[in-house]
């Protein structure tokens, strides 16, 4: 007897990430922040999509009826949902790009689904009977979606079938959930899975499949790479094909960690700055919270990890060993280190000698595997990526110096607004703005900041990216320092020009940047 061929379907697992809420109401926006939260996709008692997001505090929940999808950001882990009946955004940040991709996609194709009234037949119930309904309060989970509903979705929005996608046929292959079929996927990468090739439109090249098969294998991982060989591409992978309840996503820097969806080690390790005595760490890292935090983590990702103290290193070691009651090396946490110790080295105070976390026993006793990227997928002239790994290795020949100095002045410029220029001092920056400044001829507008709280106009002077006097004149280039609205590219970093001012506003010409 033949046993029925089960459907491909996606289930979403609950998206970890912060979500920034934004609501307008009498014209006045209204914005509250969460970090860490869970945002969870399910129905109530009247088969009304729900999101809901669970924090630490307290959990809220939104009915999906009507909304749109921002989706600019996605590859930086970043997305909105904007609610046309109640005028919110949901705008979602610091999640692992790939999850939030898988949960975007089930909820438009539920939404399409629903639209065409497959969902159940409640939703014709006016609100009065709602009210007065005597259904329980409920909350259940969405169920996944199928292969069929993902097909009539796509069929309704007039795109190609599935078999079209990328101008390759696809085979037939049962999966259950994007993971396991990704981790099909990536084993043997001639067999392509239909839901996993459409959830993940980019292959990994065969240098990133063995470090995927290194991480499965249960090995503590370090991978290293030149720049552009897709180190932070391949993280992002591992981090949504690993248990989340037992991964935790770190990094050495802040910046790192928010890029990844993660937090600092120093923040997960709970020791402090780490700068005390063992005996100092070990106390703190026991405290009830941290000590569970340690227990539960049996996957520690570090991103940066070039940038982490080697003293650092060890005492983390022997505090996992401690707190965890478990002598194997770092406790027995399986560790997946990324990071090229050609770029940035750890942080040190003048005169202290610098140790980098390769060169200590304890890398050597918990780190089994070391593999390395050297396939550069962020260019494709050869020349270029030649000198880029000359350069790496501080090498740099003379007919490398003669064709860098050839690009010094091309202009690299985009709808009016030209690329910035990196300095390694503020005065510099300075300096440079204020010649281009001056170069343009019309007329100064002066901003000056208004300090609420006069004692702090010292210490927000000293601590804000921006002067508390701005100069600007059409025609000049800006670049926001904020995240202003996501949803619409008004991101920090977002470059512009200033095209006019108008009743006390500047109206500006923007572009996200590019990374
Ligand atoms: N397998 C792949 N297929 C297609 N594009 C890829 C692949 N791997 C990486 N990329 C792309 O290559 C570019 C560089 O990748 P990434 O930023 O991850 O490199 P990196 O090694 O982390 O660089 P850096 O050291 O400068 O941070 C990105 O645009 C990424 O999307």
């Amino acid at each position: 007897m033949e046993t029925p061929e089960k459907e491909p379907q996606v289930s979403v697992p609950p998206l970890q990430c912060t979500v920034t809420v934004e609501r307008t109401q009498q014209g006045r926006p209204h914005c509250s922040t969460h970090k860490g939260v869970r945002l969870m996709l399910g129905r109530n008692a009247f088969r009304d999509m729900i999101l809901r997001m669970e924090g630490p505090r307290h959990s809220l929940q939104w009915s999906l009826d009507k909304f749109r999808l921002h989706t600019r950001f996605l590859k930086e882990g970043k997305a909105t949902i904007s609610l046309q009946d109640t005028n919110t955004n949901l705008m979602m940040s610091n999640a692992p790009p790939h999850q939030l991709l898988v949960f975007l996609k089930v909820l438009a194709g539920k939404k399409a689904v629903a639209a065409e009234g497959t969902a159940g037949t409640a939703k014709a119930l006016t609100a009065r009977q709602r009210l007065l309904s005597d259904r329980p309060v409920a909350f259940e989970e969405i169920s996944p979606l199928t292969l069929k509903e993902y097909k009539g979705a796509r069929k309704r929005e007039g795109r190609p079938p599935l078999k079209e996608v990328n101008g390759q046929k696809q085979q037939q292959q049962p999966g259950a959930s994007p993971l396991s079929s990704k981790r099909k996927m990536q084993d043997s990468p001639g067999r392509k899975s239909k839901v996993s090739r459409f959830f993940n439109p980019t292959l990994l090249t065969a240098e990133q499949r063995k470090v995927v098969q290194a991480v499965s294998s249960g090995q503590s991982v370090f991978f290293t790479g030149s720049a552009g060989t897709g180190k932070s591409f391949l993280l992002q992978r591992l981090v949504g094909s690993l248990p989340p309840e037992s991964t935790f996503i770190t990094a050495s820097t802040g910046v790192a960690a928010s890029h990844i969806g993660g937090c600092t080690l120093h923040a997960f390790a709970g020791v402090g700055t780490g700068e005390g005595s063992l005996e100092q760490c070990l106390r703190l890292a026991s405290r009830k919270a941290v000590a569970q935090q340690w227990r539960q983590c049996r996957h520690l990702i570090v991103d940066e990890v070039s940038m982490v103290d080697g003293l650092f290193f060890e005492k983390l070691e022997a505090v996992a060993r401690s707190v965890r009651k478990n002598d194997k090396p770092f406790g027995g946490i399986q560790l997946i280190l990324c990071g090229d110790f050609l770029q940035l080295p750890p942080v040190t105070k003048r005169g202290e000698q610098r140790v980098f976390c390769f060169q200590t026993p304890a890398w050597e006793r918990c780190v089994t595997c070391t593999l390395e990227l050297t396939d550069v997928k962020r260019q494709d002239d050869p020349e270029f990526i030649e000198i880029l790994q000359a350069v790496r290795l501080g090498r740099c020949s003379e007919a490398a110096a003669e064709k860098l100095q050839q690009t010094v002045n091309n202009c690299v410029e985009r709808d009016g607004i030209k690329a910035s220029r990196l300095c390694t001092h503020r005065d510099d920056v300075d300096h440079i703005n204020s010649v281009h400044l001056n170069d343009l001829s019309g007329q100064e507008r002066v901003f000056v900041s208004v300090d609420s709280d006069l004692e702090q106009q010292g210490v927000l002077d000293a601590n804000t990216p921006v002067g508390r006097r701005l100069v600007l004149k059409v025609g000049c280039q800006v670049m926001l320092t904020k995240n202003l609205e996501v949803g619409r590219g008004l991101v920090n970093g977002a470059r512009g020009v200033v095209t006019a001012f108008t009743h006390g506003n500047t109206v500006m010409h923007t572009m996200c940047c590019d990374k």
